[in-house]
């Protein structure tokens, strides 16, 4: 009896910690202990929300179930937030399930785990033919539970949010805030695939780290470290040639965050247009009228990306037409050469050829908790952030290359100008030399190694920020 009395009184205890930790993160204001409530209520919204939670209880060490549980299911429950929880059975759960429900019973779609589970559920959703609506209508909100949480970190560094030593709350938060921003997308096109991707393609020394050091995943964040030295003894270096359209818009304040309600409805799509041209950012329409023969089909909606996606699905089979087992990408048409289709020098396209120690491109400023990639990068800024290394380079250099990535050094170092390139694209494709092979991944998820392009696509979608 004893022992269940303080149990109880643990527990409660507990509770009012965490209740007392919310209401200090919580503008910082020091208030009484109905402040969590407060901050709740008064993020009640008139209308009706309901979240679809996906929830990777396998991702990270395993507690990203916990981690819901116990550190949001009280925040949405204090804001009387509705959800349905489903927990991921198995790889490729959570892709299955978006692209087969019914998606419009909820208001939006949170994943709990790392940037798998959101590349599943993004893939998902372009698995669909109703993409442009769902992508236009359901906004994604992400609470990191996993091993590599680019996203979740790069969203609190565009805002000033606090990540560490917990980016639970702040998370939990922003699904209670209904604060919601476009982001930009990237259309992959490898030989065999067409992929939405929120982070990064990678050729070369970081993707070789991420993947090899998989087998060595018991010892948590040190494998990358470990295994970066055994890359660096052993450096390899890649031939082949990197194509890229270089970014020749001014980028946008970094400090400047287009946010507004997630409430949508058609004057929504208008809001996100008017703020972008109001900060001097082209239109989207625009930005492809230079580029496309087939500019009169785009706008800056989603809904009218459609109208492409549809007239290129007639002229193009997106999947590589190996028939009816493997779902068909949809989503916005390329804009570029196909991947077939060779490139040449011209004023817009620009080449480098030669032995490369990595190329990556990322399109948020973090593709890890502590992997400050782009620091200039923004959410929606319309650019790819193109990071060359070229064979020549030293160990030592590399070394220090390497240990400059957590703060963002390798961008701004003088010691690397001439040995390391980092550039806004608005477009790029890698073609490896034939007869090599390596590693090649999207998202950190490792794809066929050989010819890859990818394409940016501004503000395609919507992510849940503070
Ligand atoms: N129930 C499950 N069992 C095993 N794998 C799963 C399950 N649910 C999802 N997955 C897979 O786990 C992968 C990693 O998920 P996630 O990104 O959430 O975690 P993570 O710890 O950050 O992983 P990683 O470090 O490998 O990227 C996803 O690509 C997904 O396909």
């Amino acid at each position: 009896m004893i022992k269940i009395m303080i149990f109880l009184l643990f527990n409660k205890l507990v509770a009012y910690l965490w209740r007392t930790i919310i209401k200090k993160l919580i503008k910082g204001e020091s208030v009484s202990t109905g402040n969590i409530a407060e901050f709740a209520t008064s993020h009640r919204h008139k209308e009706t929300r309901k979240l679809l939670v996906l929830c990777n209880p396998k991702s990270g060490a395993g507690r990203a179930k916990d981690i819901f549980r116990d550190k949001v299911i009280p925040v949405l429950e204090e804001a009387e937030i509705p959800f349905d929880l489903h927990l991921t059975k198995h790889a490729n759960y959570a892709r299955e399930f978006v692209r087969t429900s019914n998606l419009f019973q909820w208001t939006g779609i949170i994943t709990v785990g790392g940037d798998g589970i959101l590349y599943e559920v993004l893939n998902g959703l372009f698995e669909r033919s109703d993409w442009s609506e769902v992508v236009r209508t359901l906004p994604l909100g992400i609470v990191p539970g996993g091993s590599g949480n680019g996203l979740a970190r790069s969203i609190a560094h565009y805002y000033g949010e606090p990540y560490l030593p917990s980016p639970t709350l702040p998370a939990a938060l922003c699904i209670v805030r209904n604060h919601c921003a476009p982001m930009d997308l990237v259309r992959i096109e490898t030989t065999s695939q067409i992929i939405f991707s929120f982070l990064s393609v990678g050729w070369g020394l970081l993707s070789d780290i991420d993947i090899e050091s998989e087998k060595l995943r018991i010892l948590g964040g040190q494998r990358f470290t470990l295994w970066s030295i055994a890359r660096l003894i052993g450096l390899r270096s890649y031939g082949g040639k990197l194509w890229y359209l270089p970014a020749d818009q001014p980028a946008r304040d970094p400090k400047e965050n287009v946010t507004y309600s997630c409430n949508i409805g058609s004057n929504t799509d208008l809001a996100i247009d008017s703020n972008l041209e109001a900060k001097g950012r082209p239109r989207v329409d625009s930005w492809y009228s230079a580029n496309s023969k087939r500019s009169a089909y785009f706008s800056a909606t989603a809904s009218s990306y459609q109208s492409a996606a549809e007239e290129a699905a007639d002229s193009r089979e997106t999947n590589g037409g190996d028939g009816a087992e493997k779902p068909r990408t949809y989503g916005p048409a390329s804009q570029i050469p196909a991947l077939t289709a060779s490139l040449s020098d011209s004023d817009e396209w620009r080449c480098l050829a030669g032995r490369f120690v990595l190329v990556h491109a990322g399109y948020q400023s973090h593709l890890g908790g502590d992997f400050l990639f782009a620091p200039d990068a923004t959410l929606n800024d319309g650019r790819i952030w193109l990071l060359v290394v070229r064979a020549g380079a030293s160990r030592a250099q590399l070394l220090q290359f390497l240990l400059g990535l957590s703060s963002g050094a390798h961008a701004t170092t003088k010691t690397f100008e001439g040995l390391v390139q980092l550039m806004p694209v608005r477009a790029f494709r890698i073609e490896p030399d034939a007869g090599e092979d390596g590693c090649m991944t999207v998202d950190g998820e490792l794809v066929d190694y050989g010819p890859i392009q990818g394409e940016v696509f501004p503000s395609l979608c919507r992510v849940m920020v503070p």
